[in-house]
């Protein structure tokens, strides 16, 4: 096989490194073929304000997903958590594999190296994460949250100069660039559960063509059906940026359970749900956590105007 496919990435630290891994994968799964590196500058990135004035968390995946259904590039990676719930994917465009899972749990990082029971009252945590913000505020509502942005290494470099205490990033982010050393604490999903897609790389290509088949290569079906229950949740929702929703799906053998929670942004107030069945039907399962927290009144937390 003499193919070259174009894979079009970020230029973030934690996009480079998932583009490479993705990149490395398929070589190795395809003797032969060769994958080239397009740097991607998207609107999300070089945007400096709120994320929700920026177009929300689509706004650096679905730029990507544009080029991919342009001809431009051949491939995408993308984090599963940053793929709405609201926005579909681009005509043409689809989820061709869901690599094997990694840690889904968030990492409190702190300054003196304290974990969340122990940070001094009133510290400030910085995060502009609703989920993460409700969950803090939950465990100890005496801390403070201040907003931060940026992509993670700069979220560090800020909690470094001061200018807030500690801050909460996903764990497994903290792997792919290097960071796990800085961890303080990793949080029990009890704590701190996780965003719906959290932990999962996903690939993105045309829907018919020669990446979408090589791509098969890299699917893992045991990251698949969780991903594809957790998705179908946050839709139903029509959920954007900044809702506060966690979802978490496990497997027993063929036995899907999803795990799912609405929060009030303040951390007083919260529904759950746990749904479970046969795995051939993630997205129904998603759909049912999600009718069963509409049930209880999630809409009242997640919508500010009704509230
Ligand atoms: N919104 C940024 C983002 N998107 C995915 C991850 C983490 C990696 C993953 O869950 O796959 C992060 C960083 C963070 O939340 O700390």
């Amino acid at each position: 096989m003499t193919t070259t496919l174009r894979l079009g990435t970020r230029g973030s630290t934690m996009a480079l490194a998932q583009a490479r891994h993705v990149a490395r994968g398929l070589e190795a799964a395809h003797p032969g073929l060769t994958v080239l590196l397009v740097p991607v500058s998207t609107h999300g990135d070089r945007w400096t304000g709120s994320l929700a004035t920026a177009g929300g968390k689509g706004a650096f995946t679905s730029e990507i997903d544009a080029l991919l259904q342009a001809g431009d590039i051949d491939l995408a990676v993308h984090c599963l958590k940053d793929i709405p719930g609201d926005v579909a994917l681009p005509e043409g465009v689809h989820i061709a594999a869901y690599l094997p899972r990694d840690d889904v749990r968030d990492a409190l990082l702190s300054r003196d190296g304290r974990g969340l029971s122990e940070l001094s009252r009133d510290a400030v945590v910085g995060t502009s994460a609703v989920r993460r913000q409700a969950q803090l505020l939950r465990a100890r509502p005496d801390l403070r949250v201040k907003p931060i942005r940026g992509n993670v290494d700069s979220r560090i470099a800020r909690m470094d100069a001061g200018d807030v205490d500690a801050i909460v990033v996903a764990a497994c982010g903290l792997h792919r660039i290097g960071q796990a050393h800085r961890i303080t604490e990793v949080l029990p999903a009890e704590i701190m559960a996780p965003a719906t897609g959290a932990g999962t790389v996903v690939v993105t290509t045309r829907v018919h063509g020669e990446a979408a088949t090589l791509v098969t290569a890299l699917d893992d079906p045991d990251s698949r059906d969780p991903g594809l229950a957790e998705r179908a949740l946050l839709r139903r929702f029509g959920a954007t940026c900044n809702s506060a929703v966690s979802g978490h799906a496990t497997l027993d053998q063929n036995t899907l359970t999803l795990r799912a929670a609405v929060y009030a942004p303040e951390g007083d107030r919260t529904l759950h749900t746990v749904v479970a069945g046969d795995r051939t039907h993630a997205p129904a399962l998603g759909r049912q956590a999600a009718e069963e927290l509409l049930a209880l009144g999630a809409r009242k937390l997640l919508d500010p105007y009704l509230r």
